[in-house]
């Protein structure tokens, strides 16, 4: 049975996304027994295994307490969870000689879901591209084959004060950014180093798409918005780039399947400024891979910080990878300044997405809530009137919250 899906605090998916077959270069109707979930989409099921991956930077601090969220909250809720933890990143190059080592990548194949705090660092920045640590992150992310990302950013009440637009421009607003994870330049062919007819040292990339990529985000974007208000944004830059051209041409296509979602497609250049300028216009965005990635740390701003911002990203199968937005902030590592709201919340999206424990799930996204009525903030969403915290600290208080907080309350 297929987890109850809910995108966006309080909006809940009646049916699972649909979406076409991986590879099959065309793209039918979408067909129910097709679906996009996790392994562990059973609501029967109630014992676990979750792969950790701290990975660099803040990451061991973030997941710690992430860790330490899902454990109080699963034992709350009669869930069984086993943790793995296995290197990946910087930390997985310094100890194996890659970042994405086999074992890491198939104890994840094998778990229900996987939760990552962030990868990279100073130290490996100058590093040649196959021992980089983001190199082994997105092996991982196409592994398993997680296309689908999705990044919810939402205003919270509490933090209207911490966002650096204007309140009456930055309440209320609830944007989901559905990604595309495993294509487009950040994976096309040819890449590399080379020199060109004037003997000119140069670097290149390649976006490209294959008609099937835009079809099955396009279906997950569709089916996201037609659980939330119904309007779909494609971003993408169709006057200049031929991928993007193809973009258009296939959302459009894929729009005659979803008469109840009202489309519309915006130029990149103009989104980001659009994004400052007026965010509550935006419902659901889809946008391919590097869009998606410049726009939601755009997004982000606008609810406060980067800190707040968790994602999930799935397939047609397998575990999802459930990871905060934000890197491994090498600056503030190891000074126990990091927020790890945006990893705890992404822990809230494992249990909702990748397990289907739709109460669990919510049970920590009220905790999250309640320790911010209580007024606890770190550093980056700080303002005055509240208590200043560290990582740890915000962790305590979310856990007295998620004790608090019985299921009947939520
Ligand atoms: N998914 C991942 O693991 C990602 C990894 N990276 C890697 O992270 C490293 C640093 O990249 P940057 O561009 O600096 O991006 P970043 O997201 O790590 O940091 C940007 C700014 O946001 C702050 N910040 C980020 N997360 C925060 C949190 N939870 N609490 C408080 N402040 C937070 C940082 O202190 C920094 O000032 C690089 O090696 C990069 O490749 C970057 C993006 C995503
Ligand atoms: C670090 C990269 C591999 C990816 C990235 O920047 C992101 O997905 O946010």
């Amino acid at each position: 049975m297929a987890a109850t899906l809910q995108l966006c605090y309080g909006k809940t998916f009646k049916r699972p996304f649909a979406v076409a077959p991986p590879n099959s270069g065309y793209s039918p109707k979408p067909n129910p027994s097709r679906i996009i979930m996790c392994s562990a989409s059973s609501q029967s099921k109630r014992r676990y295994t979750i792969t950790l991956l701290p990975g660099d930077g803040i990451g061991p601090e973030i997941i710690s307490v992430a860790k330490n969220v899902l454990n109080l909250t699963a034992s709350l809720q009669g869930i069984d969870l086993s943790f793995q933890e296995m290197a990946v990143g910087g930390v997985a190059l310094d100890l194996t000689g890659v970042s994405l080592p086999e074992e890491t990548l198939s104890m994840a194949k094998q778990s229900d879901a996987v939760l990552l705090g962030a990868i990279g660092g100073y130290k490996w920045d100058a590093n040649e591209k196959h021992l980089k640590p983001e190199t082994g992150l997105l092996q991982l992310r196409a592994g398993l084959n997680v296309f689908a990302n999705l990044r919810p950013a939402t205003v919270l009440p509490q933090l209207v004060d911490a966002s650096t637009l204007k309140k009456e421009v930055a309440e209320g607003v609830d944007i989901m950014v559905v990604r595309e994870l495993t294509g487009g330049i950040y994976f096309g062919k040819p890449r590399g180093f080379g020199t060109d007819e004037n003997g000119e040292e140069i670097g290149f990339n390649t976006e490209v798409y294959a008609g099937y990529e835009i079809d099955r985000i396009a279906r997950v974007a569709f089916e996201t918005a037609r659980k939330r208000q119904g309007k779909l944004c494609s971003v993408d830059k169709a006057n200049v780039l031929e991928a993007s051209m193809l973009w258009r041409k296939r959302i459009t296509a894929i729009s005659s399947e979803y008469p109840d979602v009202e489309l519309s497609h915006m130029y990149v250049d103009n989104a980001a400024m659009q994004l400052v300028r007026y965010p509550k216009q935006f419902d659901t965005m889809v946008t391919n891979n590097i869009f998606g990635d410049i726009l939601s740390d755009e997004a982000s701003m606008i609810t406060g910080s980067i800190g707040m911002l968790p994602s999930a990203s799935l397939g047609e199968s397998g575990p999802g990878l459930f990871e905060p937005i934000h890197g491994s902030a090498p600056d503030i590592a190891g000074q126990d300044k990091a927020n790890p709201l945006a990893t705890v919340l992404s822990a809230a999206m494992l249990l909702r997405y990748g397990l289907g424990e739709e109460e669990a799930a919510k049970r920590i996204e009220a905790a999250v809530l309640d320790t911010l009525d209580r007024g606890f903030r770190t550093g980056d969403i700080y303002s005055s009137g509240t208590k200043l915290v560290g990582c740890k600290e915000m962790g305590e208080e979310v856990l007295k919250s998620v004790e608090s907080r019985v299921p009947a309350a939520l």
